[in-house]
């Protein structure tokens, strides 16, 4: 799609972590966030599993934790099923309570949230419950007829992978998303990542950006296992 963003990829020099929080999550416990964000279908699911894989994160993807409440029956399930249909967002109150659930059940210290903030909403409320800031945004920029070939292609049976809901995703990326992007972009929090190349290209940009992750995990490992 070619944005408008121009941030230079930094490589970040320390884990910052956040405190002060909400009763329910984190507590007073010091946690890190990256934020990954980028539209429909450029590649953030398959990118967190790699940095799962090699840097000790969890991964949370917001979408995935809707479609699970879906599944499970909950009295919001046909609420955010006819959201998702139509490719809108959810109330942060829901998505905020799946979303720190899961992160106090993971018992990692480490996330990364998929998909989340997707709009301003999103982002005020997670910084006004929670108190914390992420470390940085991982932002995959790419255009949008790779985005909707990827979709297209995808196979997994989501019900909101069809051309007329995929044409609402873009246009709330474009209208709600963006000016999340944009406005950590403004505190130099974004990280932006050409997520038009093959899967493995993209991963080796990826790693730059959390190679000082790793030295914390070869850390771990050394003095906890
Ligand atoms: N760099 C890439 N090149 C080609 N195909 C890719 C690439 N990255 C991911 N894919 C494929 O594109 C599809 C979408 O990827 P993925 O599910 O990771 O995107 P996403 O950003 O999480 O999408 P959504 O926002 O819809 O959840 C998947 O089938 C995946 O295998
Ligand atoms: N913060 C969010 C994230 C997602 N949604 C809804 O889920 C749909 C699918 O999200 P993916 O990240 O898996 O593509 C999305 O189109 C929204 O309807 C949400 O409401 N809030
Ligand atoms: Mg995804």
């Amino acid at each position: 799609m070619g944005t408008m963003l121009d941030a230079t990829v930094d490589v970040p020099v320390a884990v910052e972590t956040s405190k002060d929080a909400d009763e329910s999550f984190p507590g007073d416990k010091k946690i890190t966030v990256v934020f990954v964000l980028g539209g429909p279908g450029s590649g953030k699911g398959t990118q967190c599993a790699n940095i799962v894989q090699h840097f000790g994160f969890t991964h949370l993807s917001a979408g995935d934790l809707l479609r699970a409440e879906i599944k499970s029956g909950s009295e919001n399930g046909t609420m955010i099923q006819n959201m998702i249909k139509e490719g809108k967002i959810v109330p942060s109150e829901v998505t905020i309570k799946l979303l720190q659930r899961a992160m106090r059940e993971s018992g990692n210290d480490k996330f990364l949230i998929d998909g989340f903030p997707r709009n301003e909403e999103n982002r005020a409320a997670f910084e006004e419950v929670t108190k914390i800031e992420p470390e940085f945004v991982l932002f995959f920029d790419c255009p949008e007829e790779e985005m909707q070939r990827r979709i297209l292609g995808r196979n997994q049976g989501r019900e909101d992978d069809n051309i007329e809901t995929i044409r609402k995703r873009f246009k709330v990326f474009m209208e709600s998303s963006l000016p999340v992007i944009e406005y950590y972009n403004s505190k130099g929090k974004v990280r932006k990542i050409d997520a038009g190349k093959p899967i493995e290209e993209v991963f080796e940009d990826v790693k730059e950006i959390f190679s000082p992750y790793s030295a914390q995990v070869r850390y771990f490992y050394k003095h906890f296992l």
